[in-house]
């Protein structure tokens, strides 16, 4: 496998286009790629075409050389595993039940001792051990993205879209999330792509940023070559000074215009 791109796309809700003809990508495998814009630029509208769970109008979504809009559901879903900005459960179900579902997704519903030590290693891992027999319906909102995380990171896919992982999480939670997610994606080679609106987040973690604005792609590459003040100003209506951190990550300090 190598690259994920979309050539030409189009969509629209009903007669709203949010896409005309847009290319993205290719964006790279090993490494985690940040996707940032301000509300409402279609951010999570993109996801969905890249996930399948909504149809292009025009263009086509290619991982490596298959044409994704081409494979049956089930065949897309194996290999595009897509991270709600909200989180959905059956109330009835607790943290382990759910982490379970997800990883036998698309697999059938014979659950092994396997299985069972994975599960419990994700929830580890997912620093969300002590919620195992907790129910999703008494989780804080924290709580619940870190379970949608490790519903993600469970499954064993070429592609992960994380849509907004770490807008209910606390300063610590946020940077372990990011760390684990940027983890997983370069050990698996995979494709991993993170919608974020904190700028900060998407310079320290993301190796490559996608800059969106009103529906169109304004700017792909390193944070250094994204992050610029003109177009972080035209894009945000904000005005922004950028400075080094102490891990050489670029810092953006941002002040109404
Ligand atoms: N189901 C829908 N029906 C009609 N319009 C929609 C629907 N979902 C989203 N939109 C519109 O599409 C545009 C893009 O929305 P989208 O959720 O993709 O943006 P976003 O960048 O993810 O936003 P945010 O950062 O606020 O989560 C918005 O104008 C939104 O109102």
């Amino acid at each position: 496998m190598s690259g994920l791109s979309a050539e030409g796309l189009s969509f629209s809700y009903g007669s709203r286009q949010i896409f005309n003809q847009i290319d993205v990508g290719p964006v790279k495998s090993g490494q985690l790629t940040a996707l940032i814009g301000p509300n409402a630029s279609g951010k999570s509208t993109l996801f969905r075409l890249i996930a399948g769970l909504l149809s292009v109008e025009t263009g086509k979504v290619q991982l490596g050389e298959t044409d994704l809009t081409s494979l049956s559901t089930r065949a897309r879903l194996k290999r595009v595993c897509f991270m709600p900005q909200f989180f959905t459960a059956n109330a009835a179900l607790t943290v382990f039940d759910v982490v379970m579902m997800a990883h036998k997704q698309l697999q059938g519903w014979r659950v092994s001792e396997a299985d069972m030590i994975a599960v419990g290693t994700a929830l580890e891992a997912a620093g969300i051990g002590h919620l195992a027999e907790a129910y999703v319906s008494e989780l804080s909102g924290g709580q619940s993205q870190m379970v949608s995380v490790a519903q993600a990171l469970i499954r064993n896919s070429d592609v992960y879209l994380f849509d907004e992982p770490t807008s209910a999480l606390d300063l610590r939670h946020q940077l372990e999330v990011l760390r684990q997610i940027r983890s997983a994606v370069i050990a698996r080679n995979a494709i991993g792509i993170v919608a974020l609106h904190d700028l900060n987040l998407a310079a320290r973690f993301a190796d490559n940023l996608i800059l969106l604005g009103k529906g169109r792609i304004l700017a792909q590459g390193s944070p250094a070559e994204v992050l610029r003040k003109q177009s972080i100003a035209d894009t945000y209506g904000v005005a922004i000074e950028t400075t080094t951190g102490p891990r050489e990550e670029i810092v953006v300090h941002a002040y109404p215009s």
